[in-house]
Formats: structure tokens, C-alpha cells, sequence
């Protein structure tokens, strides 16, 4: 039997990680452990990775770069590692915010994997608070936008999240553009990527392209195939992706900070960090907590049980780096 391949993409701080916190637990209470992560990380920093720790699930990470480009062949590396030494029964990929899982389908159709892995489907998180914005101003940019796109278009299921953050009328509006975009996908709404995990392994390939190669024999179509739904996706020509102007870096705390300074510092950060994340102590609160920031959110969770590197991953387009971080030391206690 094929090993399964679930890839998991949407944009940066769109849910991602907050449905594998869900998804593998459930995958474990009702069998073996014979599922493998695979988590790629733009920065050389692994935030995310912690957030998985003591779940008992082999977790594959791929650092500094996007296996939709950068680092692909590292994708295909990968997964020939793991399939015949953990010999698992699926494989789920969370790819990156910015990656098009076109070229994630593109890296998997290689002609050493193929005939072992099946493609069930790419589960794509919306993070509905955001997801008009997002599209307007990368419209206007013309970075991200492709991207953005693909990630709704190819999804076989589309989670528009963080409703909560959201009315109804904009929650229309939103899922309306979702389907100018794909129209036969099953979309559900979700609040912390809350959905029917059971159905999750039950996704049908709506990329009828792929579906259609995949009953084909013979080495030709193999090795072609992910060139071949790209072509016929109209994506056979593009640029590599727009990944290269995005821009990551990691700092490492040299102390405790001050809550409130540091949840300021977030909330002022340029527009163009689409993205920040980590590990820091808060000083006057005398514990360490996991930050999360995106656009129009900040979230800080105490640390239970995990006791990870004091560490900010900044992930944009065009940023100042060097300010970011002069702002940043302003908060340390
Ligand atoms: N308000 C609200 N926040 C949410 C919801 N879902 C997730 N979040 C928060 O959004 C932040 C980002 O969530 P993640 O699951 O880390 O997002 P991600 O897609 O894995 O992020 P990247 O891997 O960095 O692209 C976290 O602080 C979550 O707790 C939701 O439905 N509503």
C-alpha cells in the first residue's frame, strides 16, 4: 500500500499548527503511531516543532527555506529517508505560510517517490480574519498573491479559521471570494482549527488533473507529472516562487523582558512583518511564555512542560532588521 501524503498548507499564522496540536493526538488515540510529520520552517529556528514536543510522533524538520522552492530537493531528500527506515503509513507535510502547494505537489511527484506515496490531498487553513486584507494589499503589491491564491485553489479542503475574530457579514464575504477561487472544495469554519478530524483522512482530490495522470503507467507521466499539472494549471511558465523576497531571521533573548513593553514592541511592529513568533521569560510575571503574532493578532500561552530556547522569529518582505531589534532590546527588564 502507498503511504498516504496529507499536505497541510495556508498562510503564516493562519492555524496550521493548531490543527496538527489537534489532529495527532486524535491520529494516535485510535492507532499506532505510524503516521510521520514533516515541518518546514523558513528561519533556522524551529518554533513550531516544540509546540508538537511530547506527542510522540517522528517529526521530519526542514529549516531555512521553503520546500515549495529553496529547499525542494531537501523535500524529495526527505522523504526517501523516511520511507523505507520508519516505513510509516502516512506522512503529513505542514508546509510554510508562503509556500504554493503546487510546487510542494511538484517536489512529491519526483520519480523516486512516486510510486510510493499517494497524494490524498492539501488541507488548506484560512485565517478568515485576515483573508480580504491579505488579498487587497498583496493585489496591489503584486508579492504573495499567487501564493495566496494556490493556496485556495488546489486545497481538497478548505478550514476558514479564526472566525471568532470576525462577523458574519465579513465571514460571507470571505467565503465568497474562497469560492470565486475554488468552488469544489468542502469548506468548513473553524474557531482554533476545530473540525471533524476523522474527515481529515477521508479528503477526495478535487485536482482532477492529478487524479486523472495518476491512473496512467509508465515513467514518462511520472516523472512529468508535477510539470504537467502546473502547465495545465496555467502555471507552467511562472517564475520560481515569490518566496525569495520574503525574508526571516531569529534572535536569541539575552534576558527577561517586560510584558508590557514587549507585547507593545509586537503590536508596533511594520506591516510588512507578516509574521513573528518564539519563546521568551516575562520578567514581572516570573514565567516563560510562547508569543504568537500576526497581523491584527497577539497571543502570549505560558510554557507547560516544555523548556525551549528564549528565541523571536521575524518572518516579511523589506523589513529593518536592525530596528526591529534596537526596538526589541528596549524591552528586556
Ligand atoms: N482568535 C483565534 N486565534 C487562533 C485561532 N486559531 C489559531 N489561533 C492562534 O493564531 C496563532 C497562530 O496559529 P498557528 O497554528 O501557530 O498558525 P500557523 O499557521 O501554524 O503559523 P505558521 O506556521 O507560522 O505559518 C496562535 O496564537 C493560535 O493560538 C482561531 O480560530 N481564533
Amino acid at each position: 500500500m502507498n503511504v498516504e501524503v496529507y499536505i497541510l498548507t495556508g498562510y503564516l499564522g493562519s492555524g496550521k499548527t493548531t490543527l496538527l496540536q489537534k489532529w495527532l493526538p486524535h491520529l494516535k488515540s485510535q492507532e499506532n503511531n505510524d503516521t510521520v510529520v514533516i515541518m518546514n520552517e523558513m528561519g533556522d529556528t524551529d518554533v513550531d516543532g516544540e509546540q508538537l514536543q511530547g506527542m510522540d510522533f517522528p517529526v521530519k524538520k526542514l529549516m531555512n527555506g521553503c520546500i515549495c522552492c529553496s529547499i525542494r530537493g531537501e523535500l524529495t531528500d526527505g522523504m526517501k529517508e523516511i520511507l523505507p527506515v520508519l516505513q510509516p503509513r502516512r506522512i503529513i507535510i505542514e508546509t510554510t505560510g508562503v509556500a504554493d502547494p503546487i510546487d510542494v505537489v511538484d517536489a512529491l511527484t519526483h520519480p523516486d517517490l512516486y510510486s510510493a506515496i499517494e497524494i490524498k490531498g492539501i488541507i488548506s487553513i484560512v485565517d478568515a480574519s485576515r483573508y480580504l486584507q491579505l488579498i487587497s494589499r498583496f493585489q496591489a503589491s503584486g508579492t504573495l498573491i499567487k501564493t495566496l491564491r494556490s493556496q485556495v485553489r488546489y486545497a481538497d479542503l478548505l478550514l476558514v479559521n479564526k472566525v471568532d475574530l470576525i462577523s458574519t457579514d465579513v465571514l460571507e464575504k470571505v467565503k465568497q471570494k474562497l469560492r470565486e477561487e475554488n468552488v469544489a472544495a468542502p469548506l468548513h469554519t473553524t474557531i482554533q482549527s476545530e473540525t471533524d478530524l476523522d474527515a481529515l483522512l477521508t479528503i477526495q482530490q478535487t485536482a482532477k488533473l492529478a487524479r486523472e495522470n495518476r491512473t496512467h503507467s509508465g515513467p514518462p507521466v511520472q516523472k512529468t507529472l508535477g510539470r504537467m499539472l502546473k502547465q495545465s494549471l496555467g502555471l507552467g511558465s511562472q517564475p520560481a516562487s515569490l518566496y525569495s523576497s520574503i525574508n526571516s531571521f531569529s534572535y536569541r533573548f539575552s534576558g527577561p523582558v517586560i510584558e508590557k513593553r514587549f507585547v507593545a514592541f509586537l503590536l508596533s511592529l511594520p506591516n510588512h512583518v507578516y509574521r513573528a513568533k518564539g519563546y521568551v521569560y516575562l520578567a514581572d510575571k516570573g514565567h516563560a511564555v510562547s508569543f504568537q503574532h500576526t497581523e491584527n493578532q497577539v497571543m502570549l500561552h505560558p510554557l507547560e512542560g516544555i523548556d525551549p530556547e528564549k528565541v523571536a522569529v521575524f518572518i516579511g518582505e523589506g523589513f529593518d532588521q536592525t530596528k526591529i531589534i534596537e526596538d526589541l532590546k528596549t524591552c528586556y527588564a
